[in-house]
């Protein structure tokens, strides 16, 4: 079957051997209903043929758009493969089963920060953060739980576009798209 994830599988592989940094990190775009766009780079922490999963806090700006208006595109661009991937299609939240998994496997440092961080809303100074961050640490002793505004958000692809650099900007450009009958696929002029 032709279906965009084995490509996927195979180019993630790749910028993993051959880039400096976090060669999960994509470019989430949202919108308001209103059609006004943002756009912030988030790391990718799962993904299979249901969905690409990205955590974040669920009271910032990226999450208040997504519960307004639902639909998304990704955005990988890996300099050292000369190649981007973009996916498009809505959003649902993971469960709270799959959100605590995910969470529990965060450094201590990382999860605290969840909890003190008001992500997206105005900080008046970083002491105040921090001692935000230092009532966490008290608070939770041993373990801390996953925060209630804090999730994961699953992108469901319904359409995923490789494209590889070319000499020339010649180009290769191929457009997967989900129909009712499962993947097609077709070229795109670059
Ligand atoms: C490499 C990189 C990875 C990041 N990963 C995440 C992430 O996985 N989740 C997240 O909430 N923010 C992440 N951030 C921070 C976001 O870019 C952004 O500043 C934050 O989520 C607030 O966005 P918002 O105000 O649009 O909601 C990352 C930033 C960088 C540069
Ligand atoms: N939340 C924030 C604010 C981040 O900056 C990042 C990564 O930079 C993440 C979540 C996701 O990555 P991790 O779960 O590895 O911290």
């Amino acid at each position: 079957m032709n279906t965009p994830f084995t490509r996927f599988a195979e180019w993630l592989a790749a910028a993993e051997a051959t880039e400096p940094n976090d060669p999960n990190a994509v470019a989430l775009a949202t919108a308001t209903p209103q059609g006004r766009p943002s756009v912030r780079i988030v790391l990718l922490k799962g993904w299979d043929e249901q969905g690409f999963v990205v955590y974040t806090n669920l009271t910032g700006r990226k999450s208040l758009e997504l519960k307004a208006n639902p639909f998304v595109q990704l955005n990988f661009h890996w300099k050292t493969q000369r190649r981007q991937i973009r996916i498009e299609g809505p959003v649902e939240q993971v469960s709270d089963h799959e959100a605590d998994a995910y969470f529990a496997t965060r450094p201590r440092l990382s999860q605290a920060g969840a909890w003190a961080s008001l992500q997206s809303r105005p900080l008046p100074d970083r002491a105040t953060f921090e001692t935000r961050l230092e009532e966490v640490l008290q608070r939770f002793p041993d373990e801390i739980p996953r925060p209630p505004h804090w999730s994961g958000w699953r992108i469901i692809p319904e359409s995923i576009e490789f494209w590889q650099d070319r000499d020339g900007r010649l180009h290769d450009r191929e457009l997967f798209t989900l129909g009712t009958d499962g993947w097609t696929s077709g070229l795109l002029y670059p």
